[in-house]
């Protein structure tokens, strides 16, 4: 039985590993991990429950200077997410000095007054002689509530972490039902499992600048679910990197992208993909909109 909750954002620059974080935490593919930074753009709420407690985590989009109307979006987002929660996980790599990033998001956590957690990632890549010289470093900064050391990759320190998280648990009724992983409809998980193979399968250049949206999304009487995936590219060249020649990329796109999501919907799924040119829809606030970037 659920007898407590608590509510952690998992913060830190981009690409140090906060949604491999959030996968290995719920066991489920809920956030989208991919070797390139900013992937993440909404906030996905994936939860965890372990024994009397439901842990809610808020992943956020990587912490950066905002560069285009998107970016403000995305920075506002963590902002908002520091402020209204029981503590905040800030996700650091293990490197001997304090980032201008996190010295950006320790700011933000001070002024905002909740407690946080260091969790430095990625151990798999130190010493020990190396690690205990962060720890210290990030201690002299700020008053963390603890330090653990974790690999998100290999699972290792997730025990510890999520027994940090436990201490910040309030009483109070289960927020999420039991079987739920994440609040984000299922749609938006399809489309950003595609927008993942798309940063897998392109230079970083094309994929930054597209947006997935599932233009239909039907079951036939038999379970086979019908998928119609547009793909939006800010430039005609891009559309062309992005079809590939005699269309073999769009096609390893789709099959890739297929099997990520007959697994997540646990069955059959007939997938098609459209790619379509929307000149500078990053800038432009009413197709954001349509594809699901709101306030
Ligand atoms: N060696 C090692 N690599 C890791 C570990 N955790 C994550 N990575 C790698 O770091 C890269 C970034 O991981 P993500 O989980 O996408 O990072 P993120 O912070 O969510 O990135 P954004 O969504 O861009 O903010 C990927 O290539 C991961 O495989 C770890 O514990 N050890």
């Amino acid at each position: 039985m659920i007898k407590k909750t608590a509510m952690i954002t998992i913060a830190g620059r981009p690409n140090v590993g906060k949604s491999t974080l959030v996968n290995t935490l719920t066991g489920e593919k809920v956030a989208i991990v991919t070797n390139k930074p900013q992937t993440t753009r909404n906030r996905i709420f994936a939860v965890v429950n372990r024994e009397e407690t439901q842990f809610v985590l808020l992943d956020t989009p990587g912490f950066h200077k905002a560069r285009t109307r998107l970016g403000d979006y995305m920075v506002n987002i963590v902002k908002e997410s520091v402020a209204d929660v029981d503590a905040v996980a800030l996700i650091v790599e293990p490197l001997d000095s304090v980032g201008t990033q996190e010295e950006l998001l320790i700011g933000q956590i001070e002024s905002a007054g909740v407690p946080a957690v260091l969790v430095i990632n990625k151990i798999d890549t130190v010493k020990k002689e190396e690690l205990l010289r962060i720890i210290a470093r990030y201690a002299a900064r700020f008053a963390f509530s603890a330090i653990v050391p974790i690999s998100a990759k290999l699972g290792q320190g997730i025990g510890e972490l999520l027994g940090e998280f436990e201490k910040f648990a309030v009483e109070g009724p289960q927020l999420f039902p039991e079987d739920m992983v994440t609040d984000q409809p299922e749609k938006q998980i399809i489309a950003e499992i595609v927008r993942e193979k798309l940063l897998l399968g392109l230079d970083r250049e094309v994929p930054h600048g597209t947006a997935v949206e599932v233009t239909k999304f039907s079951e036939r009487d038999d379970g086979i679910i019908d998928l119609d995936v547009t793909i939006y590219c800010e430039k005609q060249s891009h559309k062309g990197m992005i079809i590939g020649k005699n269309g073999e990329m769009l096609k390893r796109i789709g099959q890739q992208a297929r099997v990520d999501i007959e697994k997540f919907m646990g069955g059959k799924v007939f997938l098609q993909t459209w790619v379509k040119v929307k000149e500078n829809w990053r800038d432009n606030q009413t197709a954001m909109r349509n594809f699901g970037y709101t306030d």
